[in-house]
């Protein structure tokens, strides 16, 4: 071979005479034939290819991340539910399902000796300090922790905080009166209410002390600081949808986010701190947890982390359900009366409204039901990961490493599971015949199994003496421009619009 023929296969020589539009050729040629190559394997041999959807699902996990982005997955999980049926591919390698047999195969306890189907890693990460929460620990660390923490929670630790969820519905119900005072005519948003009252109770459990929303009545940025970071995150968090670009991306858009999380995470720390050191005689989660022989069992770093997730996970999805079921009584004015005859008939005066006293009262119940299927807080499906041996979910195999969620807005809103299911009836959890083919066990809103909320019964409770009070107190109108306000998007929770009302306090 002559020199000449090798330089001419030499690196640096076909370096030199490639042109910038041949470079760019050769990208392009190279990323259409990767991605057909992809599409063939994704659509005729991937293990995945029986399960119904759309094609182009199948192919790529773009449609199913612009839908993410835009806060638009709730719709279209609905749709392709409706039109796939109960299981739909929504990316190549990720499964949806709206049966409610998936609670149990997907969160429910799962066989001795078989693998359990886990939180998905890439979602459910550790807090800044590296600690695990609750939320996203493995399962043997999440038992201890369960454990540590279900003091707090029982029904035993709910009756000695009964009084403080009376302090601040009272201070709520205060608010609004001292707004009609003001200005009769003048609206209120009941979403800014309902979030100052839930904030309130819920830094008052964990810190010791209120954030005193509902007096200033306003948010203070630390909590205006959490709803950015929960769109933010979900936003930033489709990255996920290509792990070599994640840890890239990790650290391009670092510096910001990583920013405003460090500074919600050190407020959390120096106001567990203060608690601590200040001591409390009050039934706070403290309290109730490390005067608990297991309580000891926890570090400084586990409380910080877990301090994080009580504050979003015990505000926003409260404030969601109460905004959403006043949204859905105000739209339908005889449920309205209903309601408000039941609460207004069961106490004479407010002192008598007590966690036993609203138990009793049936239709309440009925309608905080009704309002969790209609608007559950949390209405999309939380990723879960298929161990490596696979597992069967509704009757099929699902081979391991495979994506898999339980869509809860989807669920609820299936013909399949509910009658007339897109109507507010809240008679179809009371007995009303024309309702006795719903399958009641597909509503799970705190979710199902060993991980599902540690914090429903407090929720139940919270929810049903803040709305009884509100309608034992007022009679309530919606403003038109309101008239739509559930259109809306979702980032892991609702995006609430301003829920307005006008206010007329009611004499005794
Ligand atoms: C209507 C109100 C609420 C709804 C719909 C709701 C819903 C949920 C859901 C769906 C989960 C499962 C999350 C997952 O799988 O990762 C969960 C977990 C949890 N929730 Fe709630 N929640 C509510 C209120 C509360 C309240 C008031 C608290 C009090 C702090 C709370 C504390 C927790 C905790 C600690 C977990 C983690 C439990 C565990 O992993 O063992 N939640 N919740």
């Amino acid at each position: 071979m002559s020199t000449q023929s090798v330089d001419i296969l030499l690196p640096s020589h076909i370096l030199q005479n490639l042109t910038l539009s041949k470079a760019v050729l050769g990208v392009v040629a190279f990323i259409v034939i990767r991605f057909v190559g992809n599409a063939i394997y994704r659509l005729y041999f991937h293990p995945l290819r029986n399960f119904p959807g759309p094609k182009l699902h199948a192919i790529t996990q773009i449609p199913n991340v612009v839908n993410i982005y835009r806060g638009n997955q709730h719709n279209m999980m609905c749709e392709l539910h409706e039109k796939y049926g109960h299981v739909v591919r929504i990316s190549p390698n990720e499964l949806s399902y709206n049966d409610s047999q998936a609670w149990k195969d997907v969160h429910g306890h799962q066989k001795p000796g078989k693998p359990n189907i886990i939180k998905h890693p890439d979602w459910f990460v550790p807090a800044i300090n590296d600690v695990h929460s609750i939320i996203s620990a493995n399962d043997i660390d999440h038992a201890r922790t369960r454990r540590i923490f279900s003091n707090a929670f029982s029904d035993k630790a709910l009756k000695l905080q009964e009084s403080l969820f009376a302090k601040y519905a009272d201070l709520l119900v205060q608010k609004m009166r001292d707004s009609f005072e003001q200005d009769p005519n003048h609206s209120i948003d009941m979403v800014r209410m309902y979030n100052f009252t839930t904030f309130d109770i819920m830094s008052d459990l964990t810190f010791g002390e209120p954030l005193s929303l509902l007096t200033n009545s306003d948010y203070i940025p630390w909590v205006a600081n959490i709803f950015r970071s929960i769109r933010t995150g979900s936003k930033v968090g489709i990255i996920r949808y290509w792990p070599n670009l994640y840890a890239f991306a990790k650290w391009l858009t670092g510096n910001t986010f990583q920013k405003n999380r460090v500074t919600h995470f050190e407020y959390s720390c120096k106001r567990v701190d203060r608690r601590i050191e200040k001591g409390s005689d009050q039934p706070d989660i403290w309290n109730l947890v490390i005067n608990a022989k297991e309580g000891r069992g926890l570090s400084r770093g586990e409380m910080y982390a877990n301090t994080t997730v009580f504050m979003i996970a015990g505000t926003e999805t409260t404030a969601s359900l109460l905004s959403g079921v006043t949204y859905l009584l105000l739209k339908h004015p005889e449920t309205l009366r209903k309601l408000t005859e039941e609460i207004r008939g069961a106490f004479a005066d407010d002192s008598e409204i007590t966690i036993e006293g609203l138990q009793r009262l049936r239709y309440l119940r009925a309608c905080l039901e009704e309002g969790l299927r209609m608007y559950p807080p949390v209405p999309i499906g939380l990723p879960q990961l298929v161990p490596p041996q696979g597992a069967a979910i509704c009757g099929d195999w699902v081979p391991g490493g495979t994506t898999v969620s339980v869509q809860q807005l989807a669920m609820y809103q299936s013909a399949k599971n509910f009658s007339e299911p897109k109507a507010f009836i809240p008679e179809r959890w009371t007995g009303d015949e024309r309702f006795a083919s719903d399958n009641k066990f597909a509503l799970q809103p705190f979710s199902y199994g060993p991980r599902n909320c540690l914090g429903k019964n407090l929720a139940y409770h919270e929810m049903r003496i803040i709305l009884s009070k509100v309608l034992f107190h007022f009679d309530l109108t919606l403003l038109p421009e309101c008239d739509n306000w559930t259109n809306q998007e979702v980032y892991t929770l609702w995006q609430k619009h301003p829920l307005k009302v006008k206010l007329t306090p009611i004499r005794r």
